[in-house]
């Protein structure tokens, strides 16, 4: 595919180029100067040739443009620095590596130097006195512990770019992490993979090396910016502690040894690299996989055939755990009761994954109930059931923000000649970036009757054109709207479902209440979405086509007792769990407490009543008793309900108690004026 490509193109144009042009020094001449060992055969065969020199000059010529001469004889006083520096280093390491000494050998005789030379104190003033300073000598062992574990990372690094194998061996052996970084970000097994060190991978594999993770080194400069090293330093250490033969301007972050070993070109370590585990569709920081960086040959069908092995295993992975744990499981662990409204959407998710789907159009919901009831929350979740990334995965539009005719051009951006035009609009920007996205349209009955063509436009043909004219291809998105229209028939009907349920189950002397209360028991007629709901809709929207292309229209229904009690339950151990991490404080419960925060309940607020509360009545006192000192470290704290006073017609409220060793409790006297209970 390189070979095609004019040089004179490459080295010009590269950013027009593929990924894997990109990346690559490709100038010949340059290799030719640096006098590389690579065969004139290899060259052919391998395009990454080096310019070390060049870039080099390169990179002094940049920084040096438009600056002056100062900066240019300052390169010439630090650069033999740097080099002598860099020499030093690589012959500590090689002596490290070539004598194989372990821990006590290297710093017993760094200490003899020090000794003999009698010019260094540091080891041998430890030796003769600083022992008496407990601390002193603990700190300095630490150092010298950590001192020694990073030159040795630094020798695994130098063994596997030299190609030595045993000493590789050894060092993972005395106990080096295989996957220890250079200071710069590669890991050794990066710097094997494109040096074709075979032995040496597979030494690191066995050993453990991850072959899935990713460089830190960016480019030079940036990493130059990063580490606030001199970008002259870091080119050399790139150059002569990596590789030589990749651009210091192409971007390597998230690059694994198997694109590494793709852009050597090198067939028998990408192999290796695959059959521990390499992950062959793993993207590095810019988005490629491996393959983006394969030349046409035996690396790209081994990439490409392996590719289709891990999709497979991949597929069969995801259906296993789906099976063992179902979505609608996974819902409920985050969701309270909506049975209803987790079950048809988990079967329409369901019908989707498995390719029981329409795949031109994308899936569309329509989730109905009042305020604080779950809507949002089961959007989000489904967001992150489907997307790793849930920033990404997840966009939601505020549709009350669209209620001008004007604002279309916010949603989808303007067209050119307009302004904001450069901007794009809020959801194409996100929709670029992730187009099987979950998107959640909030209050979309606020939205303008021109923005509803859009997103019509959007659900039937699965796709949206920008203010600039590009086209985003979204099948795969799963849009959900948000309305709180019909909630007060819904909650209504609901009530009465409830009431009826309740009547039946009386009459059969059902002994347990709880049982007959739960949501599931109930179910919204057909009949009742035919004849109400969809009337209303109609009015609302006065186009039978939106209507038409909303897949399902989900109920969220108000919540029943038990449910309620559970949502206290929840807030209280949300709170619990930050008195114990914030201040070491326990804090225990009865049922009765439940009963008395679930009162609280106002059913055109939803759960956020009942957060609502909880705050009110406990977070307050546990803040004031907290200021007022009342609080032992470590304590536990008991709440519990204070009974109605009848002759002081008070009304119950709760107490905050503190538990002693002895299991007796005393109440904490809050003093006023904070009262929570008003
Ligand atoms: N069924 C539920 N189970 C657990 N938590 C819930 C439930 N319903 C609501 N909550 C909690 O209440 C808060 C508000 O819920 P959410 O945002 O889902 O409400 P909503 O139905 O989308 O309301 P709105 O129409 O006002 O946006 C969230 O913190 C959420 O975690």
């Amino acid at each position: 595919m390189l070979s095609s490509v004019p040089t004179r193109l490459i080295a010009r144009r590269s950013r027009s180029l593929s990924p894997c042009s990109r990346v690559l020094q490709t100038s010949a001449s340059g290799a030719a100067c640096q006098g590389i060992r690579e065969t004139p055969a290899e060259i052919k065969r391998n395009p990454i040739v080096s310019t070390s020199r060049v870039s080099r000059r390169g990179i002094l010529a940049e920084e040096t443009t438009g600056a002056s001469t100062k900066q240019l004889v300052q390169y010439h006083h630090l650069a033999p620095r740097w080099l002598s520096n860099l020499e030093n280093r690589r012959g500590s390491w090689a002596a490290l590596a070539s004598r194989g000494r372990n821990n006590n050998q290297y710093w017993e005789e760094s200490g003899q130097r020090d000794g003999g030379d009698g010019r260094r104190t540091g080891g041998g003033a430890s030796r003769a006195g600083v022992a008496s300073a407990g601390v002193l000598s603990a700190a300095a062992v630490a150092f010298c512990l950590k001192k020694d574990s990073d030159n040795k990372g630094d020798a695994l690094l130098e063994a596997a770019r030299t190609n030595n194998s045993e000493d590789v061996a050894r060092l993972v052996k005395e106990g080096v992490d295989p996957n220890h970084r250079h200071r710069l970000g590669w890991t050794a097994l990066m710097v094997a993979a494109i040096t074709r060190q075979h032995s040496v991978v597979k030494v690191l594999l066995e050993a453990g090396a991850d072959p899935n993770s990713g460089d830190h080194f960016n480019n030079v400069y940036d990493t130059s910016r990063e580490k606030g090293i001199h970008s002259l330093e870091v080119l050399v250490s790139r150059e002569d502690e990596f590789s030589s033969r990749l651009s210091s301007r192409a971007g390597f972050r998230g690059c694994t040894a198997l694109h590494y070993a793709t852009l050597a070109d090198d067939p028998r370590t990408v192999r290796m690299l695959l059959e521990a585990g390499a992950n062959p569709l793993q993207t590095n920081g810019l988005g490629h996989t491996a393959r983006a960086y394969a030349k046409e040959g035996e690396v790209s069908t081994i990439l490409q055939e392996f590719e289709g092995k891990f999709q497979e295993a991949q597929a069969r992975r995801e259906a296993e755990e789906r099976r063992r744990f179902p979505l609608e499981r996974r819902l409920k662990e985050h969701i309270i009761g909506q049975e209803g409204a987790i079950n048809t959407v988990a079967s329409a998710i369901r019908r989707k994954e498995n390719g029981w789907y329409d795949e031109e159009h994308p899936l569309v919901f329509l989730f109905l109930g009042s305020s604080g009831i779950g809507k949002t929350e089961l959007a989000k979740q489904v967001a992150r059931y489907m997307h790793k990334d849930i920033k990404k995965g997840f966009i939601r539009m505020d549709m009350s923000e669209f209620q001008e005719k004007h604002e279309v051009a916010k949603f989808i951006g303007s067209p050119p000649g307009y302004v904001g035009h450069e901007e794009g609009g809020q959801l194409t920007k996100l929709l670029k970036a992730c187009p099987n996205a979950v998107v959640l349209f909030d209050e979309v009955d606020k939205a303008h009757p021109d923005v509803l063509t859009i997103m019509l436009q959007l659900f039937d043909e699965g796709r949206l054109t920008d203010g600039k004219g590009k086209t985003i291809e979204c099948k795969d998105a799963i849009f959900i709207m948000t309305s709180n229209i019909a909630s007060d028939e819904i909650a209504q009907h609901a009530l009465q479902l409830r009431e009826e349920a309740e009547a039946i189950s009386r009459r059969k002397l059902a002994d347990n209440l709880e049982d007959v209360q739960k949501s599931d028991d109930i179910k919204i007629s057909r009949q009742f979405k035919e004849s109400v709901i969809r009337p209303i809709l109609k009015a609302h929207y006065r186009r039978d086509e939106f209507l038409g292309r909303i897949n399902e229209i989900v109920y969220f229904l108000p919540f029943c007792h038990s449910e309620l009690l559970q949502l206290v339950s929840k807030e209280l151990n949300f709170w619990a769990k930050k008195a114990k991490q914030r201040h070491d404080i326990t804090l225990q419960w009865e049922r009765p407490v439940l009963e008395l925060l679930a009162g609280g309940y106002n059913m055109h607020y939803g759960a956020r009543s009942i957060k609502h509360e909880v705050e009110r009545r406990v977070v307050n006192q546990l803040a004031a008793a907290y200021e007022q000192e009342l609080l032992p470290k470590g304590c536990t704290l008991r709440l519990s309900v204070q009974p109605e006073d009848l002759e002081e017609r008070s009304t119950p409220s709760l107490r905050l108690e503190v538990v002693g060793e002895d299991s007796k409790s005393r109440t904490l006297d809050i003093r006023p004026p904070l009262s929570p209970e008003h």
